[in-house]
């Protein structure tokens, strides 16, 4: 089924409850508050990208069973389920997290400082953790219509003095453990069904890089013809493994066999992507998959993303590839977003 615009009444419930949105809004960056009026956008990208939202086609791994093959293969993606982790601690982390972005975006701003950081408008980070910028940049056409904060977990345990950030490092600490323990056990299987060598891949997986992204897309009512209409466009993770815990309002959407897919919000499972990291080492045979986000008209999403990255120094060797590390991959997009506009990728290693 294709996602059409919605009936006329549900588009008026939207817009007022747009406009409810726009004056509790003090807790946006300032761009997310007023809205553009013009009109289509991802509704002509519909017709141009029909997305598949009616049944949920994205393969389910059972973590006690970890049968990996075709989902890896395919897919580049599955839905973790029996995955270990309290269904009442991702419920939390949701709902701290919703209180730390209430916070008004003043106090976001000064609050929430290194080893945090606070984003908004780029999903795209510089080395130190901070967002590209994005000052003063209400104009920009390709600003992304989320914000978010940025967590490396090895540095959570220190002092923090605003009760709200701080409890929510606590929920964090104990979240970033359990997905430490997930993402080691699906690496370890993906290694195993690779026919890899555990000892040399052991490095390709660090869990001291384990850092968690926690976003908040504004609705945006408008059908602007902008990219702003995003909540983050098209692209892959630079990670070995993203694994990703989603409210229930939805938007993701996962590329295969150029047609996409909606990955439905279904309670108590988890998101796994695969990222570039994780296609290199698997030298092609398992995919990093394409993937966006498309915001909401009339409701704000929550999501909540761990990366884990191979270890400082570590190399990954493959036929296809020219032996490179993280880092090395790293500096390459840095500079490819500095001189091109975007991240040009894998595509840069090939041998
Ligand atoms: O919020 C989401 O659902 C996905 C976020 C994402 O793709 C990313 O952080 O790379
Ligand atoms: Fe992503």
């Amino acid at each position: 089924m294709i996602i059409n615009k919605q009936p006329p009444a549900q588009q008026e419930d939207d817009d007022l409850r747009c406009s409810e949105k726009k004056m509790a809004s003090e807790s946006y960056p300032p761009p997310f508050r007023s809205l553009p009026d013009s009109t289509q956008a991802v509704d002509l990208d519909d017709q141009v990208n029909p997305v598949h939202d009616s049944e949920d086609p994205i393969p389910v791994v059972d973590l006690q069973s970890l049968k990996l093959g075709e989902a890896c293969e395919f897919w580049g993606i599955f839905r973790l389920v029996n995955h270990g982790v309290p269904p009442t601690l991702l419920t939390q982390l949701r709902e701290h997290a919703k209180m730390v972005f209430s916070l008004p975006f003043e106090s976001k701003q000064s609050l929430i400082t290194n080893p945090l950081s606070y984003f908004w408008g780029t999903p795209a980070l510089i080395p130190s953790g901070a967002a590209l910028s994005t000052k003063g940049s209400s104009t920009l056409p390709n600003i992304n219509w989320v914000e978010g904060l940025n967590v490396p977990l090895a540095q959570l345990s220190f002092q923090i003095d605003n009760p709200i950030i701080a409890s929510f490092s606590l929920v964090l600490e104990e979240y970033g453990k359990h997905l430490a323990r997930l993402a080691t056990t699906i690496f370890d299987a993906m290694v195993i069904n690779l026919g890899l060598d555990p000892i040399e891949s052991k490095s390709h997986l660090s869990n001291s890089t384990g850092i968690v992204r926690v976003y908040r897309y504004p609705p945006h009512c408008s059908n602007s013809s902008s990219a702003s209409a995003w909540g983050m466009g098209v692209h892959t993770d630079s990670s070995v493994l993203s694994i990703l815990n989603q409210d229930e309002v939805g938007g993701l959407e996962v590329l295969k066999d150029n047609e996409w897919f909606s990955v439905n919000p279904i309670p108590n499972t988890l998101i796994v992507n695969l990222g570039d990291m994780m296609q290199a080492i698997s030298d092609d045979k398992y995919k990093s998959v394409k993937h966006r986000v498309k915001v909401n008209r009339s409701k704000e999403r929550v999501s909540i993303c761990y990366f884990v990255f191979p270890g400082e120094g570590s190399v990954i060797r493959s036929s296809n590839y020219k032996p490179f590390t993280y880092r090395d991959f790293q500096d390459e997009v840095q500079q490819d977003i500095k001189s091109v506009g975007y991240k040009v990728g894998l595509e840069r290693f090939q041998a």
